[in-house]
């Protein structure tokens, strides 16, 4: 009997481990306060676990304004007591970035690039870890440039892939190149499809996303200050990324997949394509067309999130 029992003890505990958001530092266990530096939080002045411990949704987007807005909707559609209008930024002592609780999800504004999310991420999984929480999504809300869709199209992501379309993410550490996979979860993916069609006018994919380390160069536009290649040499780039899977282009989704992978969190990355580069590179759409675009994957990351809390039949 004793070694069935202690090896259901021991799957139940690496159960246990695995929901929760794992650091993969050995120094951070030795410090004795853990200041993230950018949110102005510390382990030492704030009651993480309590300020935090219920977070079982957290929401990223590129734009504070756009962080807010969703921090707002998402009280309404969790029908939560008070005034959405007073909701405060969490993170107020610092502008790098925005931070919103409501309910059990936080919704945090990232920047623009990997360098960027890259950071916020570092302290954001820390705080997670931190706080104890379990059982976490996170979601990257954003917008894109589509191939070969309409504009307002919402992706999902299957793989978020590099220049070269390889599901992968590369990091300089001390001088060399660490390669880490850019997977994310599939069961979050299918279930978000499957929320989309109980939406309407939600026309939504899942495809690969292809992500780079610039807005005009980097994702083969001939509007930029620099240009150094041909119109049919941009199209046969952004036809070989359409064969090889690829339904949009951002800035940020392979670090973030990569990231949340290695640290045991679920995640998924959902958006909104502005335009269809097929077209063209300029975003020519009107201010109040762009505003409903990127609604679309706020709308669908709601009902994704009202039907786990039990919200939705
Ligand atoms: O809509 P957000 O989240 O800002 O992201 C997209 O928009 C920015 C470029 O305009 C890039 O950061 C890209 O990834
Ligand atoms: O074309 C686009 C549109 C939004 N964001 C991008 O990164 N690219």
């Amino acid at each position: 009997m004793a070694p069935i029992l202690l090896n259901c003890m021991g799957n139940e505990h690496n159960e246990y481990i695995k929901q929760q958001v794992q650091v993969k530092n050995p120094y951070l266990g030795t410090m004795e306060e853990d200041i993230l530096y950018h949110f102005s939080l510390s382990t030492r002045t704030h009651n993480l676990p309590e300020m935090f411990g219920d977070i079982k949704f957290v929401c990223v987007g590129g734009s504070a304004n756009r962080m807010k807005a969703f921090a707002q909707f998402i009280h309404h559609e969790l029908k939560l007591p008070g005034n959405p209008e007073e909701i405060k930024d969490i993170c107020d002592g610092t502008d790098r970035y925005c931070m919103y609780k409501v309910g059990p999800v936080l919704s945090i504004s990232h920047g623009m690039g990997v360098p960027s999310i890259s950071i916020m991420l570092h302290e954001l999984i820390k705080l997670l870890h931190h706080a104890q929480c379990r059982d976490v999504i996170l979601f990257r809300l954003g917008t894109s440039g589509g191939v070969g869709l309409a504009p307002g199209t919402v992706v999902i992501t299957e793989k978020a892939v590099d220049y070269s379309f390889r599901p992968q993410f590369e990091q300089v550490v001390l001088g060399k190149v660490i390669t880490r996979s850019t997977e994310l979860d599939k069961g979050v993916s299918s279930e978000l499809l499957q929320c989309s069609t109980e939406l309407e006018n939600l026309p939504t994919v899942i495809g690969n996303t292809l992500c780079t380390h610039d807005f005009y160069e980097g994702q083969g536009r001939l509007d930029g200050a620099l240009c150094s290649f041909s119109h049919e040499e941009k199209l046969e780039y952004l036809r070989k990324a359409f064969e090889a899977g690829v339904r949009n282009i951002e800035m940020e989704s392979t670090v973030f997949a990569a990231m949340c992978r290695v640290c045991g969190v679920k995640a998924a990355v959902v958006c909104v394509a502005l335009l269809n580069r097929f077209d063209g590179d300029q975003i020519t759409s009107s201010h109040d067309v762009l505003v409903e675009y990127q609604q679309r994957p706020q709308i669908l990351v709601s009902h994704f999130i009202k039907k786990r809390l039990g919200i939705l039949a």
